[in-house]
């Protein structure tokens, strides 16, 4: 039988009114921005966050993205908190104050609403992780982190059964959710050149920081040159050592096909990393379902982390001591 939902998770409506909650209290700090709708026609929203929010202005774009799959509340927590503390503490905490002056910090909290609405919306959880795309079988839904595509369906790093947890779906961009993400990032090009210079897409679990590719155990391949991947793993490792994660390239744990990272870095070139929250891999008593006190600990266990990688974000090189 399912666990008990924890009704300290965060859902759908609550996601929104915190947005709105934190528009209101800092609207020359925070917007929300309607990036499109999911398949069940929920509005997809990202929070952007900057001094001058209403205007763009050429400072380097960061991206944060959670709950890509359903199941994994504590990311949407995580993204919560950010967006809270990057405008609570600004005026406050100076190192805040500096990284939102000289940066638009953009925030996904629910990239799979009606995954997550749906995993949330009985007396027990249903294990959920992919979207709400009937496919035919009874595991309804495509992996929107198998769906994109960079490499989409290659190297046995997705499945192409529709009941399997990372089903491919039935083309890359099959899912409307990934094809709003898509669409959404490809509007931050300005001029030919794409805005949001690094990204992170939360997930749990595993205590895990990772970088691309996904796709191959090799790490220098076309599409990665040894300072690309030197950065990666300098900024990645960075991060590990501040929360207490494990650094490594994605394929280092299993191969997976068309996911966010290898797409955002492989055909965007944005610095980006698959961020694996609490628990560690082995604690599989709690896996995907912890008690949703332990949010204040496990997302200001990643503060420091955040903070670090948008500090890199005007010149990501600058971590291996070179320039752009
Ligand atoms: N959240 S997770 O456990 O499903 N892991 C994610 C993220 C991920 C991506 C690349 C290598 C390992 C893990 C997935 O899509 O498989
Ligand atoms: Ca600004
Ligand atoms: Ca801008
Ligand atoms: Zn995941």
């Amino acid at each position: 039988t399912g666990q008990p939902v924890d009704p300290g998770y965060t859902d759908y409506p609550e996601m929104i009114a915190a947005a709105d909650a934190i528009v209101a209290a800092h609207p020359t700090l925070a917007s929300k921005v309607i990036i499109g709708q999911s398949f069940l026609a929920k509005n997809m929203i990202a929070i952007k966050i900057s001094d001058n929010v209403a205007t763009d202005e050429n400072e380097p774009e960061v991206l944060f993205m959670a709950n890509i799959h359903a199941r994994e509340h504590l990311t949407v927590e995580m993204a919560l908190y950010l967006a809270t503390e990057l405008t609570s503490q600004y005026g406050t905490d100076s190192r805040i104050t500096s990284l939102v002056d000289s940066r638009e910090i953009w925030i996904i909290p629910m990239l799979n609403p009606d995954g997550a609405q749906y995993d949330l919306s009985g007396p027990t959880y249903k294990d959920q992780r992919k979207n709400m795309q009937p496919n035919g079988t009874s595991k309804i839904g495509t992996d929107i982190n198998r769906n994109f595509g960079y490499k989409w369906g290659c190297c046995g790093g997705s499945s192409p059964f529709k009941s399997s947890d990372t089903y491919r779906g039935t083309a890359a961009w099959s899912t409307p959710e990934a094809t709003v993400v898509r669409d959404w990032i490809l509007s931050r090009r300005v001029g030919g050149q794409q805005q949001i210079k690094e990204a992170i897409d939360i997930h749990t679990y595993g205590e895990l920081v990772m970088w691309p590719f996904g796709y191959t155990f090799s790490s220098i391949v076309p599409g990665m040159t040894q300072d690309q991947y030197d950065t990666h793993k300098a900024i990645g490792t960075e991060m590990a050592q501040s929360n207490g994660y494990w650094p490594g390239q994605g394929s280092g744990l299993y191969i997976t096909s068309g996911d966010t990272v290898d797409w955002m870095w492989g055909d965007q070139g944005i610095f980006s990393f698959t961020w694996e929250m609490y628990p560690k891999s082995f604690d599989i008593v709690t896996g995907f379902y912890p008690p949703a006190s332990v949010a204040p600990a496990e997302t200001t266990r990643n503060r420091d982390a955040a903070l670090r990688f948008l500090g890199w974000a005007d010149c990501p090189f600058r971590s291996i001591g070179k320039e752009n």
